[in-house]
C-alpha cells in the first residue's frame, strides 16, 4: 500500500501572510506583504532576480526571521515557531544533497533527525524512492547520480516526512529542458495526489503558468498581482506584469471621446476592448503579444497599424520581424517572411490589447486591469 492510498483526506494546510516585513540588515526586501494560500493550493512566486521570492521562502521556513506581521498555518501563528515544528519541507535550488550517503540515507536524512525507528524510516524509504522512480538506485551513492535523478532524490527526501506544505526554490532550474518539462507534470501530479499546499519561487513563467493554480508576481518586495495563470496571461495589471508575462509591444496611445488612438488609427472603446477602471481621457499606452497581430483584418474589431519592416528571424514555426510604426518599433510574428522595408498593415485584435495609463509603472501596480 502507498503512502497516497493511506490518506483519506487532503495533507494541505492554509497558509495566512498578513502584513509581512522582511530583509536583512538594515534593508527591508519585503514591505506589508499579505496573501491567503488555500489548503491544497499550488502557488508560484514569480518574479526578476533580487526581487525577495526566496526571502519569502525562507521565511515561511523560519530561516528568515519575521520583521513585522505574521504567517499563519491553519490559523495558528507560525512565525515564531522553530523551523522543524512547521510542518514544511524544503526543497532548495541546490538540492542540498549529501553526495557522500546513499539516495536511501539521503530520502530517510529528514526521518533519522526526527529519531524515527529504523523499520519506520525503511519503508518510508522504499515507498518514497518508488514513488519517485528511484526505487532500483536506493544502494547508489548520490554523487553518481544524473541532475534529474538527483533531483527526484531531493524531492523524495523532501516529502518523506510527511509535509503538509512543501516550499520549492526553483527546483528545476538545474535541469536541461527535456527533463524540466517532465519534471513539471511529475511533481505538479504528485502535489495534487497528495494535497500539498506547495509554493514553488521560480523565474520562469512558463514552469509557473504550467504547474501553478495561482501566479503571484513580485515586484520589488510587493505583489505586483495575484491570479490565476488565465488571469495574469490575458488581463496583467500593470506593464511591468504585462512584460513579465511576454507582452512585449508597447505603444503610445491617447483616449479621445471613447476612442483609442494610435498615431492615425482609432478604435472604439467598447465590447471587446477592456479598459482598466477609472481610466481617465487623454495620454495612455497599448500592449500587444507579436502574436496577435495579423497581416489579414481579423473577424472582430481590431486596432489597425501601417508599418515597415526592419528585420525578421526565423523562430522555428513563425517569422518573427521588427516593423517600425512611425518612431516606435514593435515585434510581429508571421507565418511567412516579409523582407526589410516591405510595408505591412497590421491589425491587432482588440481582445488581445492591454491598455494602461501612461507611464503608469508604479501606479498600476497592483490594480485590476479590468
Ligand atoms: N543573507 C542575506 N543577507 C543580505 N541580503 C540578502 C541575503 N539574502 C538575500 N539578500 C538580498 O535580498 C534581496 C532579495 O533576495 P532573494 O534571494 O529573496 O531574491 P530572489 O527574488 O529569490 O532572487 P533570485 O531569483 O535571484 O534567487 C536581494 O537584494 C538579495 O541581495
Amino acid at each position: 500500500m502507498t503512502l497516497v492510498e493511506h490518506r483519506t483526506s487532503p495533507l494541505g494546510r492554509s497558509i495566512s501572510l498578513a502584513g509581512l516585513h522582511l530583509g536583512y540588515d538594515g534593508a527591508d526586501v519585503i514591505t506589508d506583504l499579505s496573501l491567503d494560500v488555500a489548503a491544497g493550493e499550488f502557488i508560484a512566486l514569480l518574479g526578476e532576480s533580487g526581487c525577495g521570492k526566496t526571502t519569502i521562502l525562507r521565511a515561511l521556513a523560519g530561516f528568515v526571521p519575521v520583521r513585522a506581521g505574521g504567517i499563519a498555518v491553519d490559523g495558528v501563528d507560525m512565525s515564531q515557531t522553530a523551523p522543524e515544528a512547521r510542518g514544511m519541507a524544503m526543497m532548495f535550488q541546490s538540492y542540498a544533497l549529501w553526495p557522500h550517503m546513499t539516495v536511501a540515507q539521503n530520502i530517510g536524512y529528514g526521518l533519522k533527525l526526527r529519531r524515527h525507528p529504523r523499520d519506520v524510516i525503511r519503508a518510508r524509504v522504499a515507498e518514497m524512492a518508488a514513488m519517485v522512480g528511484l526505487e532500483d538506485l536506493t544502494g547508489r551513492r548520490v554523487s553518481d547520480l544524473s541532475g534529474g535523478q538527483r533531483q527526484r532524490v531531493a524531492l523524495a527526501r523532501a516529502l518523506a516526512i510527511d509535509p503538509p506544505v512543501l516550499l520549492l526554490d526553483e527546483p528545476l532550474s538545474n535541469l536541461d529542458a527535456g527533463i524540466r518539462a517532465s519534471m513539471r507534470h511529475e511533481i505538479r501530479a504528485l502535489q495534487q495526489r497528495l494535497g500539498l499546499t506547495t509554493i514553488l519561487v521560480t523565474h520562469d513563467r512558463e514552469e509557473a503558468m504550467s504547474m501553478a493554480d495561482r501566479i503571484v508576481i513580485l515586484q520589488e518586495g510587493r505583489i505586483a498581482q495575484a491570479g490565476r495563470p488565465e488571469e495574469v496571461w490575458h488581463r496583467p495589471a500593470s506593464p511591468y506584469v504585462a512584460r513579465f508575462m511576454g507582452v512585449d509591444n508597447r505603444l503610445a496611445a491617447r483616449l479621445e471621446g471613447g476612442l483609442l488612438c494610435v498615431g492615425p488609427a482609432a478604435l472604439s472603446l467598447t465590447g471587446a476592448l477592456h479598459a482598466p477602471q477609472g481610466l481617465a481621457e487623454g495620454a495612455a499606452e497599448v500592449m500587444f503579444r507579436a502574436e496577435t497581430v495579423r497581416l489579414e483584418p481579423p473577424p472582430g474589431p481590431s486596432l489597425s497599424l501601417a508599418g515597415e519592416v526592419l528585420s525578421h528571424s526565423y523562430l522555428g514555426s513563425v517569422y518573427r520581424h521588427e516593423v517600425a510604426i512611425g518612431a516606435d518599433r514593435i515585434m510581429v510574428d508571421a507565418p511567412t517572411r516579409h523582407g526589410t522595408g516591405a510595408r505591412v498593415d497590421l491589425h491587432v485584435p482588440a481582445t488581445a490589447l492591454c491598455l494602461f495609463p501612461a507611464r503608469s509603472e508604479s501606479a498600476a501596480t497592483g490594480q485590476e486591469a479590468a
